[in-house]
């Protein structure tokens, strides 16, 4: 008899490559982020990547950044994290104590909408814009919510 595989990826692992893979839907020509959060018992709730709302032609919109905000994806762009919430088509009552795993840390904006839901943990890939004042005020919502955050790397395969 055959003995059962050891070697599986870790949870951790899987969903961050189900957050990676999602990124790579996104049409954000500088930064791809994608998102999947996993509740307490290893399910999948929800998947999410940044992109337009799905009601905009993003042919239509900017993909670059400018001075002038309507001229600037930025003004245009749904989060990952806050597609992967929006996304979800359960109660938001399943996010509570959920893990969101993240390719980019989460911004100051995505920070309120995930501790609003209940998010109890934020796996993230990169965190590149460490020190801005966007991530330490999304630092600073997260950890005075009680919401941990810990970064983990994915080995090459
Ligand atoms: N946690 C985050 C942070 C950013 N995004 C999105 C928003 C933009 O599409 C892009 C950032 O563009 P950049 O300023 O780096 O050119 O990433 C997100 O979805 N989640
Ligand atoms: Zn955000």
């Amino acid at each position: 008899m055959s003995k059962k595989r050891s070697d599986v990826i870790s949870w951790d692992e899987f969903f961050m490559r189900v957050a990676l893979a999602a990124s790579m839907r996104s049409k954000d020509p500088n930064t791809q982020v994608g998102a999947c959060i996993a509740d307490t018992n290893h399910r999948i709730l929800s998947v999410g990547y940044n992109g337009t709302p799905s009601a905009l032609n993003d042919d239509d919109f900017p993909w670059g950044v400018s001075d002038d905000p309507l001229a600037d994806k930025h003004s245009y762009v749904v989060h990952a994290e806050a597609n992967a919430v929006l996304n979800y088509r359960g109660s938001l009552k399943d996010m509570s104590g959920a893990t969101v795993y993240v390719t980019l840390f989460p911004c100051n904006e995505c920070a309120k909408i995930l501790a609003q839901v209940g998010i109890g943990e934020v796996v993230y890939l990169s965190d590149k814009y460490d020190g801005t004042e966007g991530n330490l005020i999304s630092k600073r919502i997260l950890t005075s919510c009680g919401i941990r955050f810990r970064g983990m790397e994915l080995a090459e395969r």
